[in-house]
């Protein structure tokens, strides 16, 4: 079997998702909005187009003819994929997956309203105006995320009404996109949350990955671990509703489903229909697949028997902390020497502030306790430098 899979994103786990194509000896075409993305330093071959633009991506689907389609990011024209599956092409994990999630509506309407799942209470808006009118809906304090932004980008909690003029300004800059529209959440008081990496199959059962804690700053990820602690009403609450809303959605793939975990039960968040960024813990070999290679095998429909928990592992993130054209690494040497460590450096070609240009990777056997392998993560973290 050799397919072709044209992916729509080529960041860093579109990099990890190509490393994993090619092992097995799959041709992947790398897209994204700039040259020398991550992911097109490892792929057969690359694109470079504005993947909103719906004549551009025509143009690129027309010329590389894929088996497979696979998005990375959420800006992608993804009304076009409904006519690519027509033409016989798998939109991964499919054009209806794709186009509920290409922005937070439509899936948060999915899970609120059409499978009844626990989400903080929200409402949508589309001005400074209707906000205001939201905050007052929702009360504060409240978090405003653009409908279509990822990593945090366009986010900010309103606690009081003089922050919301300055919400509304940040989340129209932070958008991701033509969608010029936020959605306002109740601010949830959750003890901890989670990423359940959900895998669905073809013609063979779902299949969930050891739940994944993380702590975020400023809407982005700082640190993962798995496996998280979760109570086993939790889990089980949390994987009840992760199969809903992924069978509601249909098609193969993994799924990064994000929950909070609050003494009143487990909240929703939110849904990527691809590998989440969290789930880059499981880079330190902490499952028998990486989450990558469980998304290329489910894609692919080559059957995965099961999922086991073979370590504890952490993961921390290395920061940009200035815009460079040529941004430089230091401290790699000290960092390769340590015992149960590893790391990745994306190969992003420019930095700006709080960029994610790398990860560090720490893992011990299953009975380590989780906190010091995201203590080891953190301080190992430090020992890198991203130079501008
Ligand atoms: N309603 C809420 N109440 C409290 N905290 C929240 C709420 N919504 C989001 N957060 C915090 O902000 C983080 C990022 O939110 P969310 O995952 O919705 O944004 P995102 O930009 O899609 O992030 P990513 O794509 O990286 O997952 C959450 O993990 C959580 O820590
Ligand atoms: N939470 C979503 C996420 O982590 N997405 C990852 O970040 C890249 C964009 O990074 P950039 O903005 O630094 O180019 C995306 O391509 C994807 O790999
Ligand atoms: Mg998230």
């Amino acid at each position: 079997m050799k397919k072709k899979i044209v992916l729509l994103g080529s960041g860093e786990l579109g990099k990890e998702f190509v490393i994993a194509a090619q092992r097995i000896g799959q041709t992947v075409i790398a897209v994204d909005s700039y040259e020398n993305a991550p992911a097109m330093q490892v792929a057969h071959g690359f694109e470079v187009i504005n993947m909103l633009d719906g004549a551009a991506l025509d143009a690129v689907i027309a010329k590389h003819q894929p088996d497979f389609i696979v998005p990375e990011i959420e800006a992608i024209r993804t009304e076009r994929f409904y006519d690519y599956e027509a033409q016989g092409i798998t939109v991964v994990p499919s054009a209806k997956a794709a186009n509920f999630t290409m922005n937070r509506k439509a899936i948060r309407d999915l899970a609120a309203k059409d499978l009844g799942l626990r989400t903080a209470n929200y409402r949508y808006a589309t001005s400074a105006t209707e906000l205001e009118q939201a905050v007052a809906e929702v009360g504060l304090p409240c978090v405003v995320k653009p409908l279509m932004s990822s990593s945090g980008k366009g986010q900010s909690t309103i606690k009081s009404a003089e922050d919301i003029a300055k919400a509304w300004a940040y989340a129209v800059e932070g958008s991701r996109g033509d969608v010029v529209e936020v959605i306002v959440e109740a601010f949830v008081n959750f003890h901890s949350e989670i990423t359940l990496l959900t895998v669905t199959q073809n013609n063979n059962p779902t299949l969930f990955c050891a739940p994944i804690g993380h702590r975020q700053e400023r809407g982005d990820y700082q640190e993962s671990w798995q496996p998280a602690r979760v109570s086993d009403r939790d889990l089980a609450e949390a994987q009840d509703m992760a199969r809903k809303v992924t069978e509601a959605l249909g098609g193969a793939g993994l799924f990064g489903v994000e929950f909070f975990l609050t003494d009143e039960g487990v909240y929703f968040s939110e849904l990527s229909p691809r590998p989440h960024d969290t789930g880059m813990v499981t880079l330190a070999g902490t499952q028998n697949f990486n989450e990558f290679e469980l998304h290329l095998r489910a894609v692919l429909s080559l059957p995965i028997f099961e999922i086991t928990q073979e370590k504890a592992g952490a993961s921390a993130v290395l920061l940009a902390s200035a815009n460079s054209e040529n941004p430089t690494y230091t401290g790699m040497a000290n960092v390769a020497g340590l015992p149960k460590t590893d790391f990745r450096i994306f190969g992003k070609p420019t930095s700006r502030p709080y960029r994610r240009m790398g990860v560090v990777l720490t893992h011990d056997v299953l009975a380590t306790p989780i906190e010091q392998l995201v203590e080891r993560a953190q301080e190992t973290a430090q020992m890198i430098t991203v130079n501008p």
